[in-house]
């Protein structure tokens, strides 16, 4: 090729590169997968190697992504944070390592092997023991401060336990989404008809950077530490003795951690925690390797964008290529007509795969996919399998367009789209689909949990017309239980008196089972407790909904509306009359809550009561415990090497109590 035309394709490399960046770090809404963006990557920068007199600072290949955002202030990080080389070759890293041995001038070196988490890099500053500040990464010099959201995060603790503490130390991590918490939003999203969030790390990443607090606190975030900036005096030696320190001081460390010499140890390691690393709390997307010593780590130092002394071995997202012969459409318990691809069954991540999802109506006619197309199924984040893309030059001649359904596949009824929603719906709300999901969902597990009601038997009760909602359910008889296919006298009396024993169910249940939009078990579980009984929350206002912990202004006019709705409401009542019980939640008596209203900040170390005792102990009496100071602060229980937040609590004018004086109060 020509210098020119090189230069050229350089050029055009760098600005695609950047606009992939943009979409990921800014925007958390990745085109591309990482694979395919780090083969982009590589090419560039394959190119600029063999193309030296251009000037490399415009280019992408050595700056870190830029996360930073409008609505956050900047804060400059103590020491940089940075990026680490990857690769997804196993020669590539046999020469890793001979490089960092050539340059210690050692055989041998020893390593550390760890989990790559897929999550958002942070910067927690804890000064005295006491959490500071947290800031993202940011170009590596300074980053966002979304100290805000981060103190949202349970088990980031706010003050560090024991011993061994430094002036100031720059703690690095990522914040990550569990699995069942990333499915618990979709499944809220679905039922709203919003596009689905496509994989926990672009939600965590998202949530991050969110300015509305009410919607960050709806969404549980995680986090797990491992990495070191700043620390002032230094108080640990490598990267071992680092992590056992970090669990010590009680944050929530990596699960699994190698300690290994020399090439072959360390790609061992690599290799068995792949095989594991499904098990993890949290997404991974491969394996750094790091070297041990710090004395080691800066004899080799590092460049303007990644430290010489680890490397990321990554893992691709799993891929299979098959043949999708059919397309099915789903109707679900909303109403959502959902696309489904029936494939040629092949392997994909340890299982055989044979269906997989197409989203929904915009997103698969935007990727045009055809019956009879060759597709790229991959696992998303590692949970439900979806077509990724079409592989159109494998497309059969006369293939044509999927005529998305203009009519219920269920009932016939037309369908619908909603404006701003993704999805088309059918808007019977008698449609078979939509009863027969209803009530599997208020049977299900996370609800009624109804023994013997499955999704078999209620697709029997619906055909033959024995039950239409939910009500019906308590209305059934011997006769028509014992008439349905594999049904004999015992199993009909055990499924009637499973029925009947879901009369005394928990609260939260039933108001999960009723199948409320946007009301997930956890909300469920709030409005349980804040008021106590159906009724009562029939009756609430948006402004007492609103009020409720946990929920926002979407999911109170989503509970407004569906107790609008008359046929709602009938079958709720129907369901009292039917000897519906729940069970409230516990509540505490106005004799047993003495603190209610008061909110407590606990800080340092107390002399017999551990932080989540003491925090009990407030509960149990019907008082709040916040993470952090503020003018709302009622009481600050201050214990021994309190840090910031007492010279804060001073500063406000809070009211600074000791264990004995909480235990005084909680007696
Ligand atoms: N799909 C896209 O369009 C797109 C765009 C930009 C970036 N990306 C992805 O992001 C990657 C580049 O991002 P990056 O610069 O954040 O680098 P990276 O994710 O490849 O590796 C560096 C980061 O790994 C994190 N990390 C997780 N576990 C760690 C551990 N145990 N020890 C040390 N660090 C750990 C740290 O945050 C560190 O900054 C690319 O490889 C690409 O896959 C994808
Ligand atoms: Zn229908």
């Amino acid at each position: 090729m020509s210098k020119a035309s090189d230069h050229e394709k350089i050029e055009q490399l760098r600005a695609e590169v950047r606009r992939h960046d943009e979409l990921y770090y800014r925007q958390a809404d990745p085109e591309i997968s990482d694979f395919d963006y780090d083969a982009l990557k590589r090419e560039l920068a394959d190119l600029e190697a063999a193309n030296p007199e251009l000037p490399l600072e415009a280019s992408p290949t050595v700056a870190v992504g830029d996360d930073r955002v409008e609505g956050f202030a900047s804060y400059r990080h103590l020491l940089p944070m940075q990026s680490l080389d990857n690769t997804y070759s196993e020669d590539e890293f046999v020469a890793f390592v001979a490089r960092v041995e050539k340059g210690l001038e050692i055989e041998g070196a020893r390593f550390t092997v760890e989990p790559k988490i897929d999550g958002v890099a942070v910067s927690v500053t804890y000064e005295k023991g006491e959490m500071v500040r947290a800031v993202t990464r940011g170009n590596g010099i300074e980053g966002d401060d979304v100290t805000a959201n981060v103190r949202f995060i349970e088990s980031l603790p706010q003050s560090l336990e024991g011993g061994n503490l430094p002036e100031v130390i720059e703690i690095r991590g990522e914040i990550f989404m569990r699995v069942e918490e990333f499915e618990r939003l979709n499944a809220e999203r679905s039922e709203a008809g919003l596009e689905l969030f496509k994989n926990p790390r672009n939600l965590a990443a998202g949530t991050v950077k969110m300015l509305d607090r009410g919607e960050v606190a709806k969404r549980k975030l995680d986090i797990v530490l491992y990495g070191l900036g700043e620390c002032q005096p230094a108080v640990v030696s490598s990267q071992a003795e680092y992590r056992k320190q970090l669990e010590a001081w009680g944050l929530p460390i990596v699960e699994k951690f190698w300690e290994v010499e020399g090439a072959a140890e360390a790609w061992a390691a690599v290799e068995e925690l792949d095989q594991i690393r499904h098990d993890f709390a949290y997404p991974t997307d491969g394996a750094v390797v790091k070297l041990d010593s710090f004395r080691q780590q800066d004899m080799l130092g590092a460049t303007s964008k990644a430290p010489r002394w680890a490397i990321a071995v990554k893992f691709a997202a799993e891929q299979a290529e098959t043949i999708l012969e059919r397309i099915t459409i789903q109707v679900g318990r909303t109403g959502t007509l959902t696309p489904v691809a029936e494939l040629v069954p092949v392997q994909l991540a340890g299982t055989t795969v044979s269906r997989a999802t197409l989203h929904n109506y915009e997103e698969m006619t935007r990727k045009d996919v055809r019956v009879g197309d060759t597709v790229i199924v991959e696992k998303a984040g590692e949970i439900i399998p979806a077509v990724v893309r079409v592989v159109r030059e494998k497309r059969p001649e006369g293939s044509e367009p999927f005529v998305f359904p203009s009519e219920c596949p269920a009932c016939g009824t037309e369908v619908s789209k909603i404006e701003g929603e993704v999805a088309v719906r059918c808007l019977n709300i008698e449609c078979p689909d939509q009863v027969r999901g209803r009530l599997e969902h208020y049977a299900s597990r996370q609800c009624l949990d109804i023994e013997g009601l499955g999704e078999a038997v209620v697709d029997q009760l619906v055909r033959i017309g024995a039950v239409s909602n939910i009500a019906d359910i308590y209305r059934l008889e011997y006769e028509q239980v014992v008439s349905l296919e594999k049904f004999a006298e015992k199993s009909a009396r055990n499924l009637l008196a499973a029925i009947e024993a879901s009369k005394a169910v928990e609260l939260w249940r039933l108001l999960h089972g009723l199948g409320i939009p946007q009301v997930g078990a956890s909300a469920a579980k709030d409005l349980a407790k804040a008021f106590g009984g159906v009724q009562e929350l029939m009756d609430a206002t948006l402004e007492q909904l609103v009020e409720v912990d946990g929920i926002g202004e979407k999911t109170a006019s989503g509970i407004k509306a569906y107790f609008e709705d008359e046929k709602n409401a009938a079958i709720v009542k129907e369901l009292f009359e039917l000897g519906m019980n729940p069970e409230a939640p516990e509540r505490l008596s106005e004799e047993d809550a003495t603190l209610a209203g008061k909110t407590f900040v606990i800080t340092g170390t107390l002399p017999t009561l551990k932080r989540n005792e003491a925090k009990a102990l407030v509960e149990s009496k019907g008082g709040k415990v916040a993470g952090s100071v503020s003018k709302k602060t009622d009481f600050l229980v201050a214990g021994e090497a309190a840090g910031s937040k007492l010279t804060k609590a001073e500063s406000l004018g809070v009211a600074v109590i000791d264990e004995a004086k909480l235990l005084e109060m909680c007696s």
